[in-house]
This record gives C-alpha cells, structure tokens and sequence, in this order.
C-alpha cells in the first residue's frame, strides 16, 4: 500500500518509538494468553476463529489474569501445512484490531511472515512471536525491529517435517547456539536484546527425551542474555507423560511445566489456561516467597 494511503493511525503505530515489550516488567512471571484464530490448532482449533467469539476470549482472559495475548492465525502443528500470507493476514488482523479497540493489553501477534507481522504491528500488535526464529521470512528481521519486542523460538525443520525424526548431537547446545544465531541476527536487524525473547521451542522438532532434557536445562538459556519464554501447553509430550491423550485433559501437565519453568527463572509462559495457571503461580509466590 503506497504510504500516502496508509491510515494515519496505522502509519504510527508502524513508525513511533514502542517501549521494550510494551512496557511489561519481569520482576514476576507473565502469563501470555493463547488466542489461535485458526481452524485447525491442535487444542482449540475453530473455538474462536472468529470475531465475536475470539473477543470474547480475549475478554476472559484478561479477565483471568493474562498480562498479554498471542494472536495466531496459523496452526504450526507436526504436520501442518502453511497458511497462504493473505489469509492468515485476514485472520488474525480483524481480530487483534478489535482486541486493540476494546482494550490495552499487550498483544503479540504469532506469526513466521513479516507480511502478517507488518499488518499487525499496524493494527496494534506490540510484539512479533516468530516460531521459525527468522528462518522462515527474511524480511521478518526488519519488520520486528519496529517492534516493542521479538520472541525467537527454535524449531528443527517445519511443522510438515519436524517430528519425522528430529535429532542433535546434544540438544541443549544445540537450542543454545541456534537461539545464540538468531539473536545476533536479530540485533543486527535492529532488535536490541532487551527486547528479545528466547524460547526452545517444546514439540518444534523435539522427541520426548530432548523436550525433557530442554526443561530440566531451561536455566541454560540465560546465558543469552535475554528473557525466556515457555509454550508448553497441552502439547503432546505433556500428555504422554501424564497419560493424557486428549490435549484438552492437559491442563494440570501443563500447569506442573509452567511452574517448573518458573523456579528455573522462565519470565513468560505461553498457555491456554490462564485462569489455572494464575492460581498456581499465586500459591507458588505465597509458598516461595512468603506473604507481605
Ligand atoms: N513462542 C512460541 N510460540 C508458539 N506458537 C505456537 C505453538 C503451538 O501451540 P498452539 O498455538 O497451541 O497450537 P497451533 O500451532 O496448532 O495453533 N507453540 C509455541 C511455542 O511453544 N512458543
């Protein structure tokens, strides 16, 4: 769109100084709310693709706690298949413009296309959520670098190919290195690295044994020097370990790995269950850190 038809509104949002992570602290764990406007997600998928039901689920999480919102309009599942940019563009921008309107939570929008990243951040997205970790979209770099921040996420391969028969020579170095890359990318992008946010990717890539080995190193990744953030719910190997076959039965496991990541130092935790997880990491602080 030639700029001179871009809407003043969007052109600020695209252009403006934006406080690192849109002005979110980590002086506690933040709970980062999942909304997957998608068809197909593999634990919501259809729930709330569309408007009024999606704002409605914007709505109940605010109201239960979430301190920002992952907006995604295409399911990276094993074995899903991309979405083409114009229509996952179409899914989530409506949305996260109406979240935008109706209120001021931080929202971040989950996408690996620097097209749909763009028209989010111009929409009202503060922050960029790229699963490929800016493999995928070479464009993506520059785009998030106008953002109030950037979350890198590894991932081995694509959701079609990822889980055929992922391997490493030793996946915690492994995670590190690759995550070490894509944060020097980043900042060459122009992304400082207090804006960055680190994540290995549970389930992109990863048998059950390098998922495990992940979370019991989770304090590693540290040493990059920027935040970490957890996704962890209601995915397979949480189910296979607590015996839940249905992602939705997850919910316990999920909550069990938030707050493991938690004492491992995580600063964010990607899930569904916001209301759930809230209470846990509440009677955690109480139990940890004593009442004032
Ligand atoms: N940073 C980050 N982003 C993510 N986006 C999607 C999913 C997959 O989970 P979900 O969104 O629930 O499912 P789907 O990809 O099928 O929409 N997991 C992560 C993750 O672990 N970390």
């Amino acid at each position: 769109v030639p700029p001179e038809e871009v809407p003043p509104e969007v052109l600020e949002r695209l252009t403006a100084p934006r406080a690192p992570m849109a002005g979110l602290s980590f002086d506690a764990p933040r709970i980062m709310g999942i909304l997957n406007v998608t068809p197909d997600s593999f634990s919501d998928g259809g729930l709330f693709d569309e408007g009024e039901a999606a704002l409605e689920q914007a709505r109940a999480m605010v109201a239960q706690g979430a301190d920002m919102l992952d907006i995604g309009g295409e399911s990276t599942r094993p074995g899903a298949t991309e979405v083409p940019e114009a229509e996952e563009a179409a899914r989530v921008v409506p949305v996260l413009a109406a979240i935008r309107r109706d209120s001021g939570i931080p929202l971040s929008v989950d996408t690996r296309k620097a097209s749909v990243a763009e028209a989010a951040l111009g929409a009202g997205a503060d922050l960029v959520n790229d699963v490929s970790g800016l493999a995928f979209d070479p464009r993506m770099g520059a785009v998030a670098a106008r953002a109030g921040g950037l979350c890198l996420m590894h991932a081995q391969g694509t959701p079609e190919t990822m889980q055929i028969d992922p391997r490493y020579d030793d996946v915690r170095l492994d995670v590190y290195d690759a995550l070490e890359a894509a944060v020097a990318l980043a900042e060459a992008q122009g992304t400082p690295r207090d804006r960055i946010l680190v994540d290995p990717g549970l389930g992109f890539g990863k048998t059950l044994k390098h998922n495990v080995s992940l979370l019991a190193n989770l304090s590693l990744y540290h040493g990059l020097g920027c935040g970490i953030l957890v996704g962890a719910s209601r995915k397979g190997f949480v189910g296979a370990l607590g015996g839940a076959k249905t992602a939705r039965d997850r919910m316990p496991g999920s909550v069990a790995v938030a707050l493991h990541a938690v004492r491992q130092g995580a600063q964010v935790l990607r899930v569904h269950d916001v209301g759930e997880t809230r209470q846990a990491l509440s009677l955690q602080q109480a139990l940890v850190g004593g009442i004032p």
